[in-house]
């Protein structure tokens, strides 16, 4: 377990690891509340906050007119704070407010402004060369945005000035990145202690812009609700555990990956070992239908193929001890087969990678046969193979449901890592715990790709490392190489730029 895990280091908030965390706006307003009643005033962690979001505008931009957009919460406090600090500093700003301040604390701060707070019928909004600050509302957003609200989001969208976010672009949930009816889209969004899952799940991620993280005086690890800390996916949570062969290794002692080939679609498994054998497997064995050997035998000279003319040849070569982590599904058709050798796969007790048409026949198998399996199990549902994997797991636990919310509960009820694949892939495990991957380049969006993913899994699972961080490793050195190649990324490109990225992170730690 990285020591980037460990929720009792000292670290400030803010500062190194515990800035890789995400923070719901629940865990962020029990965390508040033990600060202040721990002897933080509520209304100097306001100014704390009010003054980071003014000092990330004065190194940004040089004078010019601002106007303040001020919600009634302690989001518009904010505001009212950056409106008196740019003043202060010599700056024409302007406020607006949408309701009359509800907080004491928003309204101390609105009287420290002291100047009137325009209508907003009576608005004159900036133009290209202003700034518009949004502190409309924060995490205490709840419902949609509608009447004034939404109108004074829409005109300032329009007006063509950058805006300024404080904390998150107002209509924008907080643990979801859902747009409440519409949300500002912000250049900048200067947020508190954490990140929250708004800033890096989609929609909300492109409403945020850049992303600033400034300390305000909040303890060091945030209270989590349930203990299933979220992060950000950054190397520092797993470089540690990254195999390295040891002097003493042989090919077997380094990681046995046994993938169960297709017939037809035969370039999903050929990509993923390939992948596998990149991350470092020792070494990779297809079994494939008998018809279909020579194709995979002359695509890769290195790995072992052999026929598998009946299920009952997967089952007796799984029983080998050298066997170390099984890919099954990436190029099989769902259904009748597939299943069978599902069950039969997840029998022999491996840690195992399920991916494509192992997906669907995970949904028809018996919970309590997958609970009772002793392997680590992965599995790397697109958003459309989780729809049919899950069913009625989104409706169940109730409408708006985030993306990190969904995988969390299907990893809770699978007792597997799912990895939620997309643009902002989030990977979870049976324990709540979650990380997400929030700066893959859309190069990856192209066939394959996923099957190179499923085969970096595996094969980083296959040299033992653990399920949840290797999950995590492969969607951040996937997501890695993508970006260094950039524009005409193949699938078949992928493999062969790991190693690269690999020795590079080892160097590095
Ligand atoms: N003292 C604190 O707790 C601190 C809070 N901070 C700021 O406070 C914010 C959270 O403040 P609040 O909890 O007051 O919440 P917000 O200011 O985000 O919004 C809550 C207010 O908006 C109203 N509201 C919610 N949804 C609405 C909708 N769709 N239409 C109209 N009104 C709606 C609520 O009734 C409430 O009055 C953070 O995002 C951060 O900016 C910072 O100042 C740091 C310190
Ligand atoms: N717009 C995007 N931005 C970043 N990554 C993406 C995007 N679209 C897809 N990906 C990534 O590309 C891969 C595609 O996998 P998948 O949908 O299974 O495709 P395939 O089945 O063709 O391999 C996943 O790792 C996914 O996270
Ligand atoms: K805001």
């Amino acid at each position: 377990m990285s020591p980037a895990f460990n929720e009792n280091s000292k670290q400030k908030a803010g500062a190194g690891a515990f800035a890789l965390r995400i923070v719901t706006a629940r865990e962020m307003q029990r965390t508040e509340q033990l600060a202040f009643t721990a002897g933080l005033d509520s209304y100097t962690a306001m100014e704390r906050a009010g003054r980071a979001v003014a000092d990330a505008i004065l190194a940004r931009w040089r004078r010019r007119p601002v106007l303040v957009l001020c919600g009634p919460g302690n989001n518009g406090g904010d505001g009212y704070i950056i409106a008196a600090t740019l003043r202060a500093a010599g700056w024409p700003v302007s406020v607006t407010a949408l309701a009359a301040p509800s907080s004491t604390d928003a309204r101390r701060a609105a009287t420290g402004w002291g100047s009137t707070a325009l209508e907003p019928d009576d608005i004159t909004w900036p133009e290209a060369g202003g700034l518009i600050v949004d502190a409309l509302f924060g995490i205490g957003l709840t419902r949609r945005l509608d009447g004034v609200g939404a109108n004074l989001v829409q005109r300032a969208n329009q007006c063509g000035a950058p805006i300024v976010s404080v904390d998150i672009p107002s209509g924008v949930h907080a643990d979801t990145g859902a747009m409440l009816g519409t949300a500002i889209a912000a250049t900048l969004t200067v947020t508190f202690a954490w990140c929250k899952p708004g800033h890096v799940l989609l929609p909300g991620r492109t409403a945020t812009g850049e992303l600033v993280i400034a300390d305000i005086g909040l303890p060091a690890a945030p209270l989590p609700d349930d203990l299933s800390p979220v992060w950000r996916n950054t190397p520092a949570l797993w470089r540690h555990a990254l195999p390295v062969p040891r002097v003493q290794d042989h090919k077997y002692s380094r990681g046995h990956l046994v993938a169960i080939g297709g017939g037809v679609m035969t370039g999903a498994v050929r990509l993923a070992v390939r992948a596998a054998r990149r991350a470092g497997a020792g070494l990779a064995t297809i079994l494939a239908p008998a018809a279909a050997v020579s194709v995979y035998a002359q695509d890769q000279a290195g790995a072992i193929v052999r026929p598998r003319p009946e299920t009952a040849d997967v089952v007796a070569y799984l029983k080998d001890s050298r066997v170390s982590a099984v890919l099954i599904g990436s190029g099989l058709e769902s259904g009748g087969e597939t299943s069978d050798l599902l069950r039969h796969v997840l029998a022999a007790r491996h840690a195992t990678v399920v991916d494509g048409g192992g997906l669907d026949a995970w949904r028809d198998l018996d919970h309590h046969l997958i609970a009772e399996r002793a392997g680590p199990v992965v599995l790397t549902p697109h958003e459309g193979e989780f729809a049919r994997l899950c069913g009625n797991l989104g409706a169940d636990l109730g409408p708006g449901l985030g993306k990190l919310q969904r995988a969390q509960a299907a990893a809770r009820l699978f007792g597997a890592v799912i990895v939620l694949k997309g643009p902002d892939t989030v990977i979870a495990a049976p324990d709540g715990r979650a990380i997400v991957n929030g700066e893959a380049p859309a190069y990856l969006a192209t066939a394959g790709s996923g099957d190179v993913l499923a085969g970096l899994i595996a094969g980083l699972l296959t040299q033992g490392m653990d399920a949840f961080a290797a999950s995590a490793a492969a969607v951040w050195l996937h997501a890695e190489a993508a970006r260094r190649f950039g524009p005409g990324l193949l699938a078949e490109d992928l493999p062969d730029l790991l190693p690269k990225v690999i020795a590079e992170l080892s160097a590095a730690s």
